[in-house]
């Protein structure tokens, strides 16, 4: 009896402090201030729900968990016609499925969660006339001018009478943060959705002009529902608005997959998002589903792993790169984020640094989206520091070879000029090595770096000149291994002129620089070599800079590339890197296309990689370029679109196809 009671005093303190740490990490988040990072929020209110649900009668008082949002009033307060609401959460197929089973017989849309910021948008008579936050969910803040100067994917009229709300979620795009954040390294942004919120907080658009926000439409609100479209999804693209993506699920396996889906393209999307929403995709039966007391009935959250965590850094390390670059590494106390175990993470420059003002020793937020290489976005909490956090300080020499650094550029970034920095030569023996290049794979990188210790490697030639009695004479290394490295060195002679090139890492010159002197006729890494710098720049893509950097390091590399053919390395054009045979009447003849979206083969409607379609394109007469410009003839969209594309070619009146377009024409030409 008595441990039971002394039980209960403990649960019931427990909730109270878990409930006052919601109420203040929520206020500090919804003033732009976040503490902790979104998932460890999540998991205090999940321990709370938890203790709440076993121990109804010790439900504090209000209880923060029927709550929504915050009251933040920087503008002007607005009363919402009905109220915001948070989603229901969910994290099992199970839920998916009893989702499914309240509401037998509907049709269910599934799409992308967007991390971004609610906004509910009041038309009348076809004019936008209010954009109003969420803020506590009954009262929000009418940030119209900011919306208007600053948002894209809301048309100003909209062709319908009456009173017409539409509610979605304005995102910063990924493409626009990370440009804001290059162009602004001395005060970056952390992470989009604190961008997105940011900007609507501004007093004034002017001093958040560069920070464009996207807006995506989900919910519907007209004053005459009986002769609007029923279906939520149609109804919001005949007005105008660029919905979230959304897919009609018959059943929970439909949904399911669609679910996994949206998760497993996260990484390719230009936004940010933290999950999957499910909904009645009826809006006369959604409506008719009424709400909880923080939540629709008619919808669910399906929430996907955490692309940011916190965790500590416990020490910066400064690599030498294999084009000399020196860079700060983070090593992190291990954290569970965008699906990995993290223990390494970049920091990009000292001056990222010093304008995130990290030290050693800080709780850091830990940022893997999108991209493949995880960063530190910065110190959320700095009153958690203890004093104990120590500066991090740059490097004045090379921590390899020694040599005094050079800086370059605005963000100075550090240099080792001494091209025979033992740390470079191994970084770089490494990169002939590797797969997009010489694809040399039966030797790893700790051997190249042993290899390279004992004398025996230096440039790239020197692989071809091993013996299997060298190899034999280290340790481990027995008859077969030895064998088995041989041999992959013999293979990778075949090379040829775009592995090549990639594999002697030039500064500047990326893999689509080597893909596109291939296709413009240069028939050697020696041809290359050669050519002037009218003759490089004639090539698409290739600048003043790209060029004399080519020519540059060709020249230096004179005698390396001498000795690469003596010992037999093939730097020719190869068959597979040639422009394809093209049709005078091919489909696509003469025209510059840019891809973008999923792709998908509709006869078997498996997914196709965006660069097996590029070649495709290029095989009906196109050439692919990445970026949409002046130059482009047609976007080609696949699934879920990056909206700045499609912005960027409605700018330039560039033509957009959609991608069943472009198959029917691939197999009506017989080349897919
Ligand atoms: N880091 C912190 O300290 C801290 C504190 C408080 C809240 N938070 C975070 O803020 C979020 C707030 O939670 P919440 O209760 O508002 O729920 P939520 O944000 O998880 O879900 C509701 C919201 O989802 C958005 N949404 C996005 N796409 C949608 C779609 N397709 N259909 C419908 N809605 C869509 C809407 O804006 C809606 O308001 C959580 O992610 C939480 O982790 C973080
Ligand atoms: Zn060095």
């Amino acid at each position: 009896m008595a441990a039971g009671n002394v039980r209960v005093v403990n649960v019931e303190e427990r909730i109270r402090e878990l409930a006052d740490q919601v109420v203040a990490l929520r206020d500090a988040y919804y003033r732009g201030s976040p503490r902790v990072a979104d998932a460890e929020y999540d998991a205090v209110e999940d321990e709370l729900r938890e203790l709440v649900a076993a121990n109804p009668e010790l439900a504090p008082d209000p209880n923060p968990l029927d709550q929504v949002g915050a009251p933040t009033v920087l503008h002007a307060p607005v009363r919402h016609s009905r109220p915001m609401l948070s989603l229901e959460k969910a994290t099992t197929a199970e839920q998916v499925a009893a989702f499914f089973a309240r509401f037998p017989g509907q049709s269910v849309v599934v799409m992308p969660k967007l991390d971004g910021l609610s906004l509910a948008l009041v038309y009348e008579d076809g004019r936008l006339v209010r954009a109003v936050t969420r803020g506590d969910g009954t009262t929000g803040d009418d940030v119209t001018p900011l919306v208007r100067a600053l948002t894209d994917g809301l048309p100003e009229r909209i062709d319908a009478p009456g009173r017409v709300e539409v509610r979605g979620e304005a995102v910063m795009l990924r493409s626009t943060f990370a440009a804001y954040n290059q162009a602004h390294a001395d005060k970056p942004l952390i992470n989009p959705r604190n961008a997105a919120a940011g900007t609507l907080r501004a007093k004034d658009p002017a001093t958040v002009a560069e920070r464009r926000l996207f807006f995506f439409a989900f919910d519907l609100d007209t004053s005459t529902p009986d002769s609007a479209d029923a279906d939520l999804e149609r109804a919001l693209r005949t007005l105008g608005f660029s919905g979230a993506d959304m897919r009609h699920c018959p059943d929970a396996d439909a949904a399911a997959e669609v679910i996994a889906g949206i998760e497993q393209r996260r990484d390719e999307l230009d936004y940010d998002l933290d999950g999957a929403v499910l909904r009645l995709a009826d809006r006369v039966a959604y409506a008719a589903a009424g709400t909880r007391s923080n939540s629709p009935r008619g919808a669910l959250a399906y929430k996907f792993a955490a692309e940011e965590r916190t965790t500590i850094l416990e020490d910066v390390v400064w690599d030498v790169g294999k084009t000399g670059k020196i860079a700060p590494v983070a090593h992190l106390a291990p954290v569970f984020v965008g699906g990995t175990t993290v223990t390494r993470a970049t920091l990009a420059n000292q001056e990222v640094i010093r304008a995130r003002g990290i030290k050693i020793g800080d709780t850091v937020l830990v940022r893997r989206a999108g991209d493949v290489i995880p960063f530190v976005a910065g110190v959320l909490d700095e009153s958690q520091r203890t004093g104990a956090e120590r500066d991090i300080v740059p490097p004045s020499t090379c921590p390899s070879c020694e040599q005094e650094l050079v800086e370059q550029g605005n963000s100075r970034e550090l240099f080792c000029t001494n091209t025979a920095c033992p740390a470079q030569t191994v970084r770089r023996l490494i990169h002939w090595a590797s797969r997009a290049a010489a694809d040399i794979d039966a030797i790893g990188g700790v051997w190249i770096e042993r290899l390279a210790e004992a004398g025996l490697l230096e440039n790239p030639s020197d692989f071809y000149t091993l013996t299997k009695d060298q190899l034999l004479e280290f340790d481990r290394v027995g008859e077969v291994s030895a064998t088995r490295m041989i041999d992959s060195i013999v293979a990778s002679r075949a090379v040829g002129l775009r592995r090549a090139l990639i594999g002697l890492a030039i500064p500047m010159a990326s893999e689509g620089t080597a893909t596109r002197l291939c296709r413009a006729g240069f028939a050697s890494l020696e041809d290359v070599a050669d050519a002037d710098e009218e003759r490089l720049v004639a090539v698409e893509d290739i600048g003043p800079k790209v060029a004399a950097s080519l020519s540059e390091h060709l020249g230096r590399l004179r005698p390396e590339l001498q000795r690469l053919r003596d010992c037999g390395v093939s730097l020719d054009v190869r068959d597979e890197d040639l422009p394809p045979v093209v049709a005078t009447d091919a489909p696509l003849a003469g025209k510059t296309v840019v891809v973008t979206g999923s792709l998908n083969d509709p006869r078997s409607g498996e997914k196709v990689p965006r660069p097996t379609f590029q070649r495709l394109c290029e095989k009906a007469g196109a050439t692919t370029a990445t970026s949409v410009s002046a130059n482009t003839d047609l976007l080609i969209t696949g699934t879920d679109v990056g909206a700045s594309k499609l912005t960027k070619a409605e700018k330039l009146g560039v033509e957009v196809v959609d991608q069943s377009l472009v198959w029917a024409q691939l197999i009506e030409a017989k080349i897919v």
